[in-house]
Protein backbone atom coordinates (compact mmCIF):
# COMPACT_ATOMS: atom_id res chain seq x y z
CA UNK A 1 0.00 0.00 0.00
CA UNK A 2 1.28 3.27 -0.78
CA UNK A 3 1.44 5.41 2.31
CA UNK A 4 2.50 8.95 0.68
CA UNK A 5 2.05 10.02 -2.95
CA UNK A 6 3.53 13.34 -3.91
CA UNK A 7 2.47 13.69 -7.82
CA UNK A 8 3.71 16.79 -9.59
CA UNK A 9 3.87 19.39 -6.79
CA UNK A 10 4.84 22.77 -7.57
CA UNK A 11 5.56 24.73 -3.92
CA UNK A 12 7.11 28.11 -3.43
CA UNK A 13 8.31 30.31 -0.47
CA UNK A 14 7.25 33.61 -1.44
CA UNK A 15 8.05 34.26 -5.43
CA UNK A 16 10.79 31.49 -4.86
CA UNK A 17 9.82 28.84 -7.36
CA UNK A 18 11.63 25.79 -4.60
CA UNK A 19 9.65 22.33 -5.75
CA UNK A 20 9.39 22.34 -9.74
CA UNK A 21 6.86 19.00 -10.16
CA UNK A 22 8.45 17.15 -8.01
CA UNK A 23 7.00 13.35 -7.85
CA UNK A 24 7.46 10.66 -5.35
CA UNK A 25 5.65 7.59 -3.63
CA UNK A 26 6.44 5.93 -0.31
CA UNK A 27 5.28 2.40 0.40
CA UNK A 28 3.93 0.63 3.72
CA UNK A 29 7.21 -0.39 5.73
CA UNK A 30 10.05 1.54 3.53
CA UNK A 31 12.33 3.68 4.40
CA UNK A 32 13.21 6.01 1.51
CA UNK A 33 16.15 8.59 1.72
CA UNK A 34 15.88 11.87 -0.12
CA UNK A 35 19.30 12.66 -1.16
CA UNK A 36 20.92 15.65 -2.95
CA UNK A 37 22.88 19.04 -2.81
CA UNK A 38 22.22 21.58 -0.25
CA UNK A 39 19.48 23.73 -1.26
CA UNK A 40 18.06 21.42 -4.09
CA UNK A 41 14.38 21.33 -1.78
CA UNK A 42 14.46 18.19 0.32
CA UNK A 43 13.30 20.06 3.35
CA UNK A 44 10.77 22.09 1.44
CA UNK A 45 9.37 18.15 0.24
CA UNK A 46 9.12 17.51 3.76
CA UNK A 47 7.17 20.36 4.52
CA UNK A 48 5.20 19.71 1.45
CA UNK A 49 4.13 16.72 2.60
CA UNK A 50 3.04 17.92 6.39
CA UNK A 51 1.04 20.92 4.66
CA UNK A 52 3.83 23.78 6.38
CA UNK A 53 4.46 24.96 2.99
CA UNK A 54 1.30 23.67 0.91
CA UNK A 55 1.92 23.37 -2.84
CA UNK A 56 0.11 25.25 -5.40
CA UNK A 57 0.05 23.00 -7.81
CA UNK A 58 0.09 19.18 -8.02
CA UNK A 59 -1.37 16.49 -4.87
CA UNK A 60 0.26 15.38 -2.17
CA UNK A 61 -1.85 11.66 -1.02
CA UNK A 62 -1.33 10.55 2.27
CA UNK A 63 -2.84 6.61 2.99
CA UNK A 64 -4.83 7.22 0.37
CA UNK A 65 -6.49 10.98 1.01
CA UNK A 66 -5.89 13.72 -0.94
CA UNK A 67 -4.31 15.86 2.10
CA UNK A 68 -3.35 18.52 -0.18
CA UNK A 69 -4.46 21.97 0.94
CA UNK A 70 -5.22 20.22 4.64
CA UNK A 71 -4.05 22.15 7.51
CA UNK A 72 -1.08 20.78 8.97
CA UNK A 73 -2.25 19.77 12.35
CA UNK A 74 -5.13 18.02 10.69
CA UNK A 75 -2.40 16.04 8.69
CA UNK A 76 -0.12 15.63 11.81
CA UNK A 77 -4.06 13.90 13.29
CA UNK A 78 -3.84 11.05 10.29
CA UNK A 79 -0.58 9.99 11.34
CA UNK A 80 2.19 11.98 9.56
CA UNK A 81 5.07 12.43 12.12
CA UNK A 82 8.03 14.74 11.83
CA UNK A 83 11.55 14.93 13.45
CA UNK A 84 12.40 18.14 12.53
CA UNK A 85 16.21 19.28 11.75
CA UNK A 86 16.81 21.72 14.82
CA UNK A 87 15.47 18.74 17.08
CA UNK A 88 12.85 20.43 19.00
CA UNK A 89 12.81 18.90 22.45
CA UNK A 90 11.40 20.69 25.32
CA UNK A 91 14.42 21.51 26.72
CA UNK A 92 13.13 22.09 30.33
CA UNK A 93 11.14 19.01 30.83
CA UNK A 94 13.21 15.99 31.47
CA UNK A 95 13.22 12.81 29.12
CA UNK A 96 10.80 11.19 30.54
CA UNK A 97 8.05 14.15 30.39
CA UNK A 98 9.05 14.73 26.87
CA UNK A 99 8.24 11.45 26.20
CA UNK A 100 4.89 11.69 28.23
CA UNK A 101 4.02 14.81 26.28
CA UNK A 102 4.71 12.76 22.78
CA UNK A 103 2.61 9.39 24.16
CA UNK A 104 -0.84 11.37 25.25
CA UNK A 105 -2.63 10.10 23.17
CA UNK A 106 -1.85 6.92 23.02
CA UNK A 107 -4.47 3.81 24.53
CA UNK A 108 -1.29 2.95 26.88
CA UNK A 109 1.14 5.34 27.57
CA UNK A 110 3.25 3.91 30.29
CA UNK A 111 3.66 0.59 28.25
CA UNK A 112 4.80 2.65 24.69
CA UNK A 113 7.41 4.52 27.05
CA UNK A 114 8.31 1.68 28.56
CA UNK A 115 8.73 -0.15 24.61
CA UNK A 116 10.57 2.98 23.93
CA UNK A 117 13.36 3.02 26.86
CA UNK A 118 13.62 -0.93 25.70
CA UNK A 119 14.58 0.63 21.56
CA UNK A 120 17.08 3.79 23.14
CA UNK A 121 18.49 2.53 26.41
CA UNK A 122 20.13 5.69 26.56
CA UNK A 123 16.92 7.60 27.31
CA UNK A 124 16.35 5.36 30.15
CA UNK A 125 19.42 5.60 32.00
CA UNK A 126 18.48 9.33 31.59
CA UNK A 127 14.91 9.45 32.08
CA UNK A 128 15.46 11.86 34.71
CA UNK A 129 17.55 14.71 33.20
CA UNK A 130 16.21 17.40 31.71
CA UNK A 131 16.20 17.32 27.41
CA UNK A 132 18.24 20.94 27.11
CA UNK A 133 21.01 18.72 29.13
CA UNK A 134 21.53 16.24 26.90
CA UNK A 135 24.23 15.21 24.46
CA UNK A 136 23.48 16.13 20.40
CA UNK A 137 23.13 13.18 19.89
CA UNK A 138 20.91 11.62 22.86
CA UNK A 139 18.43 14.64 21.70
CA UNK A 140 18.58 13.15 18.30
CA UNK A 141 17.29 10.21 19.83
CA UNK A 142 14.70 11.87 22.43
CA UNK A 143 13.27 13.61 19.28
CA UNK A 144 13.18 10.11 17.39
CA UNK A 145 11.36 8.63 19.80
CA UNK A 146 9.15 11.22 20.60
CA UNK A 147 7.91 10.64 16.36
CA UNK A 148 7.43 7.32 17.15
CA UNK A 149 5.63 7.85 20.12
CA UNK A 150 2.79 9.89 18.35
CA UNK A 151 1.04 6.53 16.90
CA UNK A 152 2.09 7.65 13.41
CA UNK A 153 2.13 5.43 10.01
CA UNK A 154 4.91 8.04 8.37
CA UNK A 155 7.81 9.47 10.28
CA UNK A 156 9.53 12.16 8.49
CA UNK A 157 13.29 12.85 9.92
CA UNK A 158 15.33 15.56 8.02
CA UNK A 159 18.93 15.36 8.83
CA UNK A 160 19.33 13.31 12.00
CA UNK A 161 23.25 12.54 11.72
CA UNK A 162 23.63 16.71 11.40
CA UNK A 163 26.06 17.72 13.59
CA UNK A 164 26.61 14.46 15.31
CA UNK A 165 30.19 12.72 16.12
CA UNK A 166 30.42 9.73 13.89
CA UNK A 167 30.35 7.31 16.81
CA UNK A 168 26.80 8.92 17.93
CA UNK A 169 25.95 8.51 14.29
CA UNK A 170 26.19 5.14 14.12
CA UNK A 171 23.98 4.77 17.68
CA UNK A 172 21.32 6.71 15.85
CA UNK A 173 21.36 4.97 12.69
CA UNK A 174 20.74 1.65 15.02
CA UNK A 175 17.87 3.82 16.28
CA UNK A 176 16.36 4.49 13.03
CA UNK A 177 16.64 0.64 12.17
CA UNK A 178 14.98 -0.26 15.32
CA UNK A 179 12.17 2.30 14.70
CA UNK A 180 11.29 1.64 11.02
CA UNK A 181 10.39 -1.95 11.97
CA UNK A 182 7.07 -0.33 13.47
CA UNK A 183 6.94 2.85 11.33
CA UNK A 184 7.72 4.15 7.58
CA UNK A 185 9.83 6.44 7.34
CA UNK A 186 11.24 9.31 4.99
CA UNK A 187 14.68 10.81 5.50
CA UNK A 188 16.43 13.65 4.84
CA UNK A 189 20.17 12.57 5.08
CA UNK A 190 23.19 14.78 3.83
CA UNK A 191 25.89 12.00 4.30
CA UNK A 192 25.21 9.99 1.14
CA UNK A 193 26.50 6.81 2.47
CA UNK A 194 24.82 6.70 5.61
CA UNK A 195 21.38 7.24 3.76
CA UNK A 196 22.44 4.44 1.51
CA UNK A 197 23.08 2.01 4.26
CA UNK A 198 19.52 3.14 6.11
CA UNK A 199 17.24 3.05 3.29
CA UNK A 200 15.58 0.56 1.15
CA UNK A 201 15.09 3.30 -1.81
CA UNK A 202 16.19 6.51 -2.70
CA UNK A 203 15.56 9.85 -4.56
CA UNK A 204 18.13 12.37 -5.90
CA UNK A 205 16.53 15.68 -5.72
CA UNK A 206 18.23 18.41 -8.04
CA UNK A 207 16.65 21.75 -8.14
CA UNK A 208 13.16 20.56 -7.35
CA UNK A 209 12.82 17.73 -9.55
CA UNK A 210 13.42 13.91 -8.71
CA UNK A 211 16.81 13.57 -11.23
CA UNK A 212 17.60 9.71 -10.34
CA UNK A 213 15.76 6.90 -8.35
CA UNK A 214 15.94 3.22 -7.27
CA UNK A 215 17.16 0.48 -5.09
CA UNK A 216 19.80 1.97 -2.67
CA UNK A 217 21.56 -1.21 -2.65
CA UNK A 218 25.13 -1.17 -4.50
CA UNK A 219 24.27 2.18 -4.93
CA UNK A 220 27.48 4.66 -4.29
CA UNK A 221 28.35 8.22 -4.55
CA UNK A 222 31.02 7.28 -7.15
CA UNK A 223 27.94 6.03 -9.66
CA UNK A 224 28.41 8.86 -12.76
CA UNK A 225 24.67 9.23 -12.37
CA UNK A 226 24.96 9.80 -8.74
CA UNK A 227 28.48 11.72 -8.63
CA UNK A 228 27.07 14.91 -11.15
CA UNK A 229 24.00 15.78 -9.26
CA UNK A 230 26.15 16.07 -5.71
CA UNK A 231 29.44 17.78 -6.54
CA UNK A 232 28.85 21.42 -7.27
N1 LIG B 1 11.43 29.99 4.56
C1 LIG B 1 12.07 30.18 3.38
N2 LIG B 1 11.92 31.30 2.67
C2 LIG B 1 12.53 31.48 1.48
N3 LIG B 1 13.38 30.58 0.93
C3 LIG B 1 13.58 29.44 1.60
C4 LIG B 1 12.95 29.17 2.86
N4 LIG B 1 13.36 27.96 3.29
C5 LIG B 1 14.20 27.49 2.35
N5 LIG B 1 14.33 28.37 1.34
C6 LIG B 1 15.12 28.19 0.12
O1 LIG B 1 14.55 27.10 -0.60
C7 LIG B 1 15.56 26.32 -1.20
C8 LIG B 1 15.38 24.86 -0.82
O2 LIG B 1 15.58 24.73 0.57
P1 LIG B 1 15.51 23.33 1.33
O3 LIG B 1 15.73 23.61 2.79
O4 LIG B 1 14.29 22.61 0.92
O5 LIG B 1 16.76 22.60 0.74
P2 LIG B 1 17.44 21.25 1.19
O6 LIG B 1 17.61 20.46 -0.03
O7 LIG B 1 16.69 20.67 2.32
O8 LIG B 1 18.85 21.72 1.66
P3 LIG B 1 19.44 21.89 3.12
O9 LIG B 1 20.12 20.62 3.38
O10 LIG B 1 20.35 23.04 2.95
O11 LIG B 1 18.28 22.16 4.04
C9 LIG B 1 16.89 26.91 -0.77
O12 LIG B 1 17.35 27.73 -1.82
C10 LIG B 1 16.53 27.75 0.43
O13 LIG B 1 17.38 28.86 0.52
Amino acid sequence: MTTLELDGVHTYYGESHILQGLSLSVEAGEIVALVGRNGVGKTTTLRTALGLTPPREGTVRFDGTDVTGMEPHEIAARGMGWVPEERRVFSHLTVEENLRVAAHSAADPGARIAGAYELFPALDRFADKEAGDLSGGQQQMLAIARGMLGDNDLLLVDEPSEGLAPQIVEDVVEALRAASADTTMVLVEQNFRLAMDLADRFYLIDHGVVVEEGETAGVTSEDERIRRYLTA
